[in-house]
């Protein structure tokens, strides 16, 4: 059994139907009850672990496996010489509670014995184990089945990690999340992967003879008047990432300096198609409604690798002829950054569809736009044509601030500048795990964005002995 997060190495995620696969392969070599023994024995020994106090143990069993583990447990427990009560409701001394009513066979929205057991459940004060996936979160897409699902302290997720633990409703409910593998090894490829931090590796450092020709150029075009900034921090960011030179196209009135407060940026006068020739592009940060078309359509053609974000993701969405620009693209030369209502829009939808299967939207976006995809939010997911979606194990409600997306634009764009050949499968990646993990650094409330960019600066890897 395994802490999961932060996570070292990035893991194979498996939905249902892999699961109950990885299952039904385990149990051919296995005495029947094989699986359920171990993982009733690893959800006893989480719940000593977390040491609940004197009182009653409260295991929360639903009607098929998931409360078999729950049952098990309780008789362990109970061999331990612990209180324990099996039921819906909880016993008054109540000094921890295991949420075994649902798991991997949630189907539908929670009958009412269910969901009033799930609210008993969110109405402790205790710590709440869940046993695989808080009940009435569905293990696919994170989404909630019904109302309400199960807001657990802690989750023990068994044999195989699910990918709704980690994106859309998967992290505010399961708490601390915890593995056991039931020592099965599973003998196929994950349905998606879970980002660990070894995806940096994919960012090596420049060499000593790097310069500031070698370190690829980035263009930031966007920052409409009143919304300045927002271009400003992906220029910044961008910079911070590693770029030899950036440089800001602002839309609307002149003006005479790029950033008064970054004397390293360059201000771009034109957007001419020899202006974006050779650079890493971002559009959109601030980009306003008006003055983009033109200067987008322009970097659609020739920008030869383009981060698209913001205001240009809602430009594309309405015009036909610039999506039909961006399917003409090369392959592996475009990232867009929607978070779920732009994604909506791109896909002719809404929000709560997006939200509703975050991992199925995102690749559908990716084929439809022939680009990599990063849709942003509790959990980013990765996805590109014909790759198996990544899903951001890093992040975390710090980044729930006006900005942190302009940030993200502007850092995939200074990763990429000086690392032209990169799949932008493996540098949204890890642009989105850098990102995250500057995010988590913080004790309390939300990050400022500007912060949050000095952050994601000091956590370049120093040079190693
Ligand atoms: N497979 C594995 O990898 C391993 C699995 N293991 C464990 O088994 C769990 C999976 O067990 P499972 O398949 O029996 O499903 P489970 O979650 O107990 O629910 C099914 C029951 O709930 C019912 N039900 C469904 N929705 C409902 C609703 N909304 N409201 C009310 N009822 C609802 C459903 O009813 P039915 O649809 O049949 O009418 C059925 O009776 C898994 O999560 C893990 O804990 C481990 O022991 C070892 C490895
Ligand atoms: N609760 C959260 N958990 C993890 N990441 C988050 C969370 N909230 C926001 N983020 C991240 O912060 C960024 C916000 O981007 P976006 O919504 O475009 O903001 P803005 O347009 O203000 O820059 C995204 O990278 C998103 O993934
Ligand atoms: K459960």
């Amino acid at each position: 059994m395994q802490r999961l997060l932060p996570l070292p190495l990035s893991l194979p995620l498996f939905n249902v139907a892999s699961s109950r696969a990885i299952e039904a392969a385990a149990l051919a070599g296995l005495p029947v009850d094989a699986l359920m023994e171990r993982a009733g024995l690893a959800v006893a020994r989480l719940a000593l672990a977390l040491q609940p106090g004197a009182g009653t143990i409260w295991v929360a069993c639903g009607p098929g496996n998931n409360g078999g583990d729950g049952r098990i447990a309780a008789r362990l427990l109970q061999a331990q010489g612990r209180r324990v009560s099996i039921g819906l409701t909880p016993p008054a001394d109540c000094c921890l509670a295991i949420d075994a009513l649902l798991g991997l066979g949630l189907n539908r929205t929670p009958d009412a014995a269910m969901a009033a057991a799930i609210t008993a459940l969110n109405s402790l004060t205790v710590p709440v184990l869940a046993v695989d996936l808080p009940s009435g979160l569905l293990a696919d897409s994170g989404a909630l089945a019904g109302a309400e699902a199960v807001r657990a302290t802690h989750t023990l997720c068994l044999l195989s990690l699910k990918p709704g633990l980690f994106t859309a409703q998967g992290r505010a409910h399961a708490g601390t999340i915890w593995f056991d593998d039931l020592a099965i090894a599973p003998a196929r490829r994950g349905d998606a992967g879970l980002l660990g931090r070894d995806c940096l590796a994919e960012l090596a450092g420049p060499d000593h003879a790097a310069h500031k020709g070698s370190q690829g150029d980035v263009l930031v075009i966007g920052g409409a008047p009143g919304m300045r900034g927002a271009a400003r921090l992906a220029a910044r960011a961008a910079l911070a990432a590693g770029a030899g030179r950036v440089y800001l196209h602002l839309l609307g009135e002149p003006v005479e300096e790029a950033d008064p407060a970054r004397a390293e940026l360059m201000l771009a006068v034109r957007c001419e198609p020899q202006d974006l020739a050779g650079k890493t592009v971002a559009i959109g940060c601030g980009g306003g409604q008006q003055g983009l078309a033109e200067p987008l359509a322009a970097a659609l053609r020739h920008a030869p690798r383009l981060i698209v974000d913001a205001d240009a993701l809602n430009a594309i969405a309405a015009s036909p002829a610039l999506q039909q620009l961006l399917r003409q693209r090369a392959p592996l030369s475009s990232v867009l950054t929607p978070h779920p209502l732009e994604a909506a829009r791109l896909l002719g939808t809404d929000t709560a569809r997006v939200q509703a299967d975050r991992l199925d939207a995102a690749q559908a976006l990716a084929e439809r736009c022939a680009a990599t995809i990063v849709l942003k939010g509790s959990g980013s997911v990765i996805a590109s044509p014909g790759r198996r979606p990544q899903l951001c194990s890093s992040g975390s409600a710090a980044l729930a601030s006006a900005g942190s997306g302009d940030v993200l634009a502007g850092w995939i764009a200074g990763l990429w500048a000086p690392r032209p050949a990169i799949e932008p499968h493996l540098l949204a990646g890890a642009a989105s795990f850098w990102h995250g993990l500057a995010g988590e650094q913080q004790a309390a409330g939300p990050l400022r964005a500007g912060d949050l960019i000095e952050r994601m600066h000091a956590l370049h890897a120093p040079p190693e002995d």
